[in-house]
C-alpha cells in the first residue's frame, strides 16, 4: 500500500478535541485502526445491500479478467468507506495507492499520481468532493478514456502533451454524495451507499474487534458498548478500547454489561451514546430555555461553546436521534429529550391547565 498523504479525514466542520464519540479518527488511531480492519468482504459486517452489489461488481470483472469499474462511497465518517477501499483491491489482488481530494490542489499533482499507477491498481481518493477544480476536470478525462493532458507551458505558447495512463479502479470517497457535480457522478460505474449500523451489527463489530485485540467480553458487555457507539463502528472499536483499559484496571479484565456501563460512564458517554457536550447542550434547551424555540447563537452562548461547535459538532446526532428539532424559529426538544434526560416538560408540571407546548399535553 502506498500513502500519499495523510490528511485529516474531517470536513470542514468544528471539532472538539479528545472527544471519545467523534467518528473522525484521531491522529494516532490510524495504526490501531488498521490492526482491525476487515480484509475481505466476507469479514466487512453489515452493509448487506453495498456488499452484495460490490461482491458482483468484482467478480464479474474478475471473471473478464478487466479492471473493476469505477466505485464511489458516500457516507459518513468512520462507517468503513476506507476499509472497503482496501477489500476492493485485494479482492482484485492488485495494489493501492491512497490520497484526497484537499490534498489535490493541482491538476499537475494528480497528473503525477495517475501516471506513477501500476496497471490495474486501484486509487483511493477520500473526501472526493474537496478537489480543486481544474484537478477535477482531469479525473473527468482519465476516468473515461485512461488519458490526461499535461499542460506544459503558460499563455499563448502553452501545449497539451496527451499521457496514457494504465488502466485503474478510482475508488472515491465523500461524506456528501450531493456535493459532487453530476459529470463526476456520472463516471463511477458504481456507487454504494453506506448507512448507519444496527446495534446487532455494531456487536458483530465489537466482538470481532475483541477477538482480535484478545479480550474477554460478554455478549451483554458488547451489546453495552454498541448502544452507545452511535450506530459507527470507528466509535464502536474506541469505546472498546476505552472499556478494555477500564476491565483491566478496575475489574478482573472481563467485559460484562456493568463494566462497560461503569467504564463508559466515567469517559461521560451516556446510554443512548451521548457525550457531555451534547448532554449540556439538551440540558440548556430544556432546563433554560423550556425546550425551546431558541436561537442557535442564544443556546451556543449558554452552552459556553462556538455556534459552529454545537451545530455541527453536536447537533446532527442530537436530530438523528430525534431528540432535537431544527425549525424556522429555532431549536427545539422533542418529548425523547426531556424522557432521556430524565426531565418533566413544564406543560405536564402545570397540569392539564397548563401551558400548551408545541408537542401537545
Ligand atoms: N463493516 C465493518 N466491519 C468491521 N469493522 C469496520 C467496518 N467498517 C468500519 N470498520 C472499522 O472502523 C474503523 C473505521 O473505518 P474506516 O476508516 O474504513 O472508515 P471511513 O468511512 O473510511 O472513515 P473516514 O471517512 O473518516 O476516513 C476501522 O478500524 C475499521 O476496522
Amino acid at each position: 500500500m502506498n500513502w500519499d498523504e495523510t490528511a485529516p479525514s474531517t470536513d470542514d466542520a468544528a471539532t472538539v478535541p479528545d472527544r471519545l464519540v467523534a467518528a473522525d479518527a484521531d491522529g494516532e488511531e490510524t495504526a490501531v485502526e488498521a490492526a482491525l480492519r476487515p480484509k475481505d468482504l466476507e469479514e466487512f459486517v453489515g452493509q448487506e445491500r453495498v456488499r452484495e452489489q460490490l461482491d458482483l461488481v468484482l467478480r464479474a470483472a474478475r471473471a473478464r479478467g478487466a479492471t473493476a469499474d469505477h466505485v464511489l462511497l458516500s457516507g459518513a465518517p468512520g462507517l468503513g468507506k476506507t476499509t472497503l477501499s482496501m477489500i476492493i483491491a485485494a479482492e482484485m489482488g492488485v495494489p493501492i495507492r491512497i490520497t484526497s481530494g484537499p490534498a489535490i490542489q493541482h491538476a499537475g499533482d494528480l497528473a503525477a499520481i495517475l501516471s506513477s499507477l501500476q496497471e490495474g491498481e486501484v486509487l483511493f481518493l477520500d473526501e472526493i468532493h474537496r478537489m480543486s477544480r481544474p484537478a477535477e476536470e482531469m479525473l473527468y478525462m482519465a476516468m473515461e478514456d485512461f488519458r490526461v493532458d499535461v499542460i506544459v507551458g503558460k499563455g499563448p505558447g502553452a501545449t497539451a502533451i496527451p499521457l496514457e495512463l494504465p488502466p485503474f479502479t478510482l475508488v472515491g470517497a465523500t461524506t456528501r454524495a450531493g456535493l459532487l457535480p453530476p459529470p463526476l457522478r456520472d463516471r463511477f460505474g458504481f456507487t454504494g451507499h453506506m448507512e448507519f449500523y444496527a446495534p446487532a451489527e455494531l456487536e458483530r463489530v465489537i466482538h470481532r474487534s475483541a477477538g482480535l485485540l484478545e479480550l474477554d467480553i460478554e455478549p451483554a458487555g458488547a451489546a453495552e458498548i454498541a448502544g452507545r457507539s452511535r450506530g459507527t463502528p470507528r466509535i464502536a472499536n474506541r469505546l472498546l478500547r476505552r472499556v478494555r483499559d477500564y476491565a483491566q484496571v478496575k475489574a478482573d479484565g472481563v467485559i460484562t454489561r456493568e463494566t462497560a456501563a461503569q467504564a463508559l460512564d466515567v469517559y461521560e458517554v451516556d446510554g443512548r451514546g451521548l457525550d457531555r457536550l451534547d448532554r449540556a447542550v439538551l440540558t440548556a434547551l430544556l432546563k433554560l430555555f423550556g425546550g425551546g424555540p431558541v436561537g442557535l447563537s442564544t443556546l451556543a452562548v449558554a452552552v459556553g461553546e462556538e455556534r459552529e461547535t454545537v451545530e455541527e459538532v453536536a447537533e446532527p446526532f442530537l436530530v438523528r436521534e430525534g431528540l432535537l428539532a431544527r425549525t424556522p424559529r429555532g431549536r427545539i426538544a422533542t418529548p425523547a429529550a426531556w424522557s432521556h434526560m430524565g426531565l418533566v416538560p413544564p406543560q405536564q408540571q402545570a397540569g392539564a391547565g397548563g401551558q400548551q407546548g408545541l408537542f401537545g399535553p
